[in-house]
C-alpha cells in the first residue's frame, strides 16, 4: 500500500505551496490583479528560490518564507508590477535586472528585438543602434543573439542608465559580446555623428503614449513618464529618429520603431512622407493589433518624392 505523504495544514510552521497559491492567487484575484493563478505562482517560487515549473515538488514553506509571500502578495495587490517585486525581467533568451527607474520591457517588444536580429542575420559584423534602451533589453538580446554584430545602446534618463549599464556588465560576464553604452538625447539632430551612413540596423521602442491616454495604475505610478508618454500626439520622439535615422542608416540599412496601437497609419506615413525610405511596412503583435513600422534607407541613398505607399504584414 502507498502512503501518500502528509502535510501539516496552516499555521502550524510549515505551509504546502498549493496551499499558499491558492490563498495568495485569492488575495490577487479579489484584487483584480492577473493572472492572478500564473502571478501567485510565480511568487512563490520566487520566495521558494525554485522555478515556476517546480513549485509542485518544491518543500514546504516555512513561517518566514509565508510571511514575505504575503507581503509580496500585498504589494502586487496594491499594483506594484510583478518584475519589480521579483527585480527580474524575462525578455527574449534573458533575465534583466529592473526596478524603479526603469520602463519594464514588454514582450511585445520581442518581436520588434527579433525582427532585428533577422535583419542583422546576413550582414557581415552588422553595427546595431538601440536607441531609447532603458533596460537595454533590445540592444542585449541582439548581441547575444547576433554574436558578430557590434551593438550600441543609446539612453538618457539618469537612472535608466543605471539600470543598462548593470545589465549591460551582467551579460558580459555571462560571456555575451559587450555592447557599447551611448548617454545621450536621441532627438538631438547631431545624434551618434561618427556613425552617419554606417548603420546597418536602427531599433527604437521610444515613450510613444498620446499624454493625454490614462495608463493602468502599474504603469502610472512605476514606469517612469519619459519612458511612456510622447508628447501630445505620442509622436514626440518618433518624428526626430526617423529623420535622424535617413542621416545614420547606410543606403540599404533597415529601421524598426515600435509605436501605440492608434498609430498604425501616422508611423508608416512619417517613413513615405520622409522620401528616403523604402519597403515600409506595418507589422502586428501577437494579439493582432498594430504594434511597430519597418523601413528600409533607400538603397541608392537618394531622395524621392514624398511616397503614400506602405505594406501591412500580414504573415
Ligand atoms: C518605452 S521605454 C523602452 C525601453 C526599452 N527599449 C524596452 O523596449 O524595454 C523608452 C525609453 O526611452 C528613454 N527616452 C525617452 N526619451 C528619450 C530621449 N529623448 N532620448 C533618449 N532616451 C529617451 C526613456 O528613458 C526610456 O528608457
Amino acid at each position: 500500500m502507498t502512503t501518500l505523504p502528509q502535510h501539516p495544514p496552516e499555521g502550524t510552521g510549515r505551509t504546502r505551496p498549493s496551499a499558499a497559491v491558492a490563498r495568495a492567487a485569492r488575495t490577487l484575484a479579489a484584487a483584480g490583479v492577473g493572472p492572478a493563478r500564473v502571478e501567485a505562482e510565480l511568487l512563490a517560487a520566487y520566495v521558494l528560490g525554485v522555478p515556476r515549473g517546480r513549485l509542485a515538488l518544491a518543500d514546504d514553506l516555512n513561517d518566514a518564507q509565508l510571511a514575505r509571500l504575503d507581503e509580496l502578495i500585498g504589494r502586487r495587490a496594491g499594483r506594484e508590477p510583478l518584475q519589480h517585486l521579483t527585480g527580474r525581467a524575462g525578455f527574449r533568451h534573458l533575465e534583466l535586472a529592473v526596478g524603479p527607474g526603469v520602463f519594464v520591457p514588454r514582450p511585445e517588444t520581442e518581436l520588434l528585438a527579433g525582427w532585428g536580429v533577422e535583419q542583422g542575420r546576413g550582414r557581415p559584423g552588422p553595427l546595431v543602434v538601440d536607441l531609447c534602451s532603458g533596460t537595454g533589453a533590445i540592444a542585449l538580446a541582439v548581441a547575444q543573439e547576433l554574436p558578430g554584430a557590434r551593438v550600441i545602446a543609446v539612453e538618457r534618463s539618469p537612472a535608466a542608465l543605471a539600470w543598462l549599464r548593470r545589465n549591460a556588465a551582467e551579460r558580459a560576464a555571462a560571456g555575451d559580446r559587450p555592447i557599447e553604452v551611448v548617454e545621450a538625447d536621441v532627438t538631438a539632430p547631431d545624434l551618434l555623428a561618427d556613425l552617419v551612413g554606417r548603420v546597418d540596423v536602427l531599433l527604437c521602442n521610444p515613450p510613444y503614449v498620446p499624454v493625454e491616454v490614462v495608463v493602468p495604475p502599474e504603469v502610472a505610478a512605476h514606469d517612469p513618464a519619459e519612458a511612456v508618454f510622447g508628447g501630445a500626439d505620442g509622436l514626440a520622439v518618433i518624428r526626430p529618429v526617423i529623420s535622424r535615422a535617413a542621416a545614420l542608416l547606410r543606403p540599404g540599412g533597415v529601421i524598426g520603431v515600435e509605436h501605440d496601437e492608434t498609430h498604425d497609419v501616422a508611423v508608416p506615413a512619417l517613413f513615405a512622407s520622409d522620401g528616403r525610405f523604402e519597403a515600409v511596412t506595418e507589422h502586428p503583435d501577437l494579439t493582432g493589433r498594430p504594434r511597430y513600422a519597418t523601413a528600409s534607407r533607400r538603397a541608392d541613398g537618394q531622395h524621392t518624392a514624398p511616397g503614400p505607399a506602405w505594406q501591412t504584414d500580414s504573415s
